[in-house]
């Protein structure tokens, strides 16, 4: 693990000249951002949200963001994920290696990779149903479909055919130990069980990117670490770029590396 990731002392780490937080696992950068700040107007004035911050998270690693309440966790995770756009700065997914515009991969023109603040707001809906897995804290799953139903959701919107769908639906409820309950409603199984419906979910389309905004802030401790384990796990063996914000200290053991963020701001290494 790597705390404030600014000198990325994991595998194949290294900072960047313009302080970008690189990766710290072997795989190529799925997602990077470039001087993010995000400003809301609020009625007692300007809230600056996020402040210039830049990252860059590799296939198949976990980076866990932490920082007090109000520091801009939740708003770094919806930029990254096209849920909300940045005031200034860029996010790509899959940045091309080594085609920045200073030759070193580190400059603010990253290739030809998909620059996502720059999409049109279909486009952003294509990527997001496609490449994006979302995981919430509160689990999301619609009360009246069965845990299937519910994994099934992603696919039926990307119009997945039906035996693809049942195919893909099994593997992913059974990729989070979940094939005995396939057919029992969010009711019925416990918040354990419901968040790994949630993961389940998220990954059922093989996305690039797995998203998660405090997956365990409802779940007791015991069941926080079983759950943060399948996650790194899936995380790993998938090869998926995940960034997951917590309040919670054991999860952060479980990252490949942390990122800080106090005022809207990484904090530095
Ligand atoms: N839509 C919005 N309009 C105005 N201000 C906002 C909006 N969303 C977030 N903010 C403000 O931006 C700042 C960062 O909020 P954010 O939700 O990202 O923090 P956080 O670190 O996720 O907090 P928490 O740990 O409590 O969930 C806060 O001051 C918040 O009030």
């Amino acid at each position: 693990m790597t705390v404030g990731a600014g000198t990325g002392a994991g595998t194949g780490a290294s900072a960047g000249p313009d302080g970008v937080r690189t990766r710290s696992r072997g795989g190529a950068v799925a997602l990077r951002a470039h001087g993010v700040s995000r400003v809301f107007g609020t009625g007692a004035g300007e809230v600056h949200a996020l402040v210039d911050v830049s990252v860059e998270v590799a296939a198949g690693e976990l980076v866990v963001v932490v920082g007090p309440s109000g520091s801009g966790k939740s708003t770094l995770l919806h930029v990254l994920g096209g849920l909300d756009r940045p005031t200034s700065g860029q996010v790509w997914l899959d940045p091309a290696p080594g085609a920045g515009a200073d030759g070193q991969g580190v400059g603010p023109d990253p290739g030809p990779g998909r620059e996502l603040s720059a999409m049109t707001e279909d486009e952003l809906h294509a990527v997001r149903r496609e490449e994006i897995g979302f995981v919430f804290q509160s689990f999301g799953l619609v009360p009246v479909l069965s845990a299937a139903e519910n994994v099934e959701v992603p696919l039926r919107l990307a119009r997945t055919g039906a035996a693809d769908r049942a195919r893909r639906v099994a593997a992913a409820l059974a990729a989070v130990g979940l094939a005995e309950h396939a057919e029992q409603r969010p009711y019925e199984l416990s918040g354990g069980q419901q968040q790994r419906v949630g993961i389940a979910r998220a990954l059922v389309a093989q996305p690039r990117v797995l998203l998660a905004d405090e997956p365990t802030g409802q779940l007791d401790s015991a069941t926080a670490v079983v759950v943060m384990d399948l996650v790194r796990e899936l995380v790993h063996s998938r090869g998926v770029a995940a960034v997951v914000t917590t309040h919670d200290p054991e999860l952060v053991a479980r990252a490949d590396r942390v990122l800080v963020l106090r005022d809207g701001r990484l904090a530095p290494a």
